[in-house]
């Protein structure tokens, strides 16, 4: 694996002193018609940190996030999250997945019993569950669709309803796959400003890359069912010979601009 310059000594210090949120060893998966998915990945995520994972179509993604929040059963190897082994198949309100397309996510008559579905699951009382949903109403900005039919919804506001619907849960990990897919450019800037002040541990996988970039302090880059690369995000995304060896490309803001030279442009004295 890639070791792409470690963070400079204070800020180890800083992140030792925190809890351990995620800790997978020797975790492997296969689907009965693809083999091999992930391979052995051992890897610590801690908490408060904001992580994006990356890595070309099919390396083992959204597989990796299903595995962490227990949806699927590992093949071999575990998960832990801060410290209690994750039972596949059980309800785990401390670790929240947004899946890739958020149709997947909601199902309710109104986007009010959406995001209540889950802190309802928590058998909280009724007025702790009302203010959890407004509460994550709020953050998300979709209190004006509080009564509105999920179906009936654009893309973006999906995507917004179900993140408040994981905020509803308050979990201290969250998993987000690719959240930027059905956003137009203000949504999307706004849920960078939103992620960015997230105090939950966040995992991110996405391909794109300049999100990635304004929102994480970690990269990890997975390729043939394992972590290829580790480190600081200018760094991982910047080796271009590294990106490209793994189906990947440089994000342009970090190629550096060069002016071209107009040939009618007086030469510089
Ligand atoms: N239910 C399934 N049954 C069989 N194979 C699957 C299943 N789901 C995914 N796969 C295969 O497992 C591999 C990893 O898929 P996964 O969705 O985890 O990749 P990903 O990195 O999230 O991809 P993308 O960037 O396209 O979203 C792919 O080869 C995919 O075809």
């Amino acid at each position: 694996m890639s070791q792409v310059s470690m963070p400079p000594s204070s800020l180890v210090h800083t992140q030792q002193a925190r809890p351990v949120a995620i800790a997978t060893e020797h975790l492997s998966f296969s689907y009965a018609d693809t083999p091999d998915v992930l391979g052995d990945v051992t890897l610590t995520i801690t908490a408060g940190e904001k992580v994006g994972v990356i890595g070309h179509n099919g390396c083992g993604k959204t597989t990796l996030f299903m595995l962490l929040c227990g949806v699927l059963a590992p093949s071999a190897g575990t998960v832990r999250l801060f410290d209690q082994v994750i039972q596949p198949g059980q309800f785990h309100p401390d670790i929240g997945l947004l899946f890739q397309d958020p149709d997947d996510q909601l199902f309710s008559t109104s986007v009010w019993e959406d995001i209540a579905f889950g802190p309802n699951n928590m058998n909280l009382p009724e007025a702790e569950v009302a203010q959890r949903v407004q509460q994550a109403m709020q953050m998300t900005g979709t209190e004006p669709l509080a009564q509105r039919p999920p179906h009936h919804l654009s893309g973006g506001e999906k995507q917004m309803v179900a993140i408040a619907g994981l905020l509803a849960m308050c979990p201290r990990v969250l998993l987000y796959d690719e959240p930027t897919a059905n956003l137009d450019l203000r949504s999307r800037r706004r849920l960078i400003h939103f992620l960015q002040q997230a105090p939950e541990t966040l995992l991110i996988a996405s391909h794109d890359l300049e999100f990635l970039l304004e929102v994480c302090d970690r990269i990890l880059l997975i390729d043939d069912g394992q972590v290829k690369a580790d480190g600081v995000p200018t760094e991982v995304m910047g080796d271009g010979a590294l990106m490209e060896q793994h189906g990947l490309e440089k994000p342009h803001s970090l190629i550096p601009h060069v002016e071209p030279h107009h040939p009618c442009s007086s030469q510089p004295e």
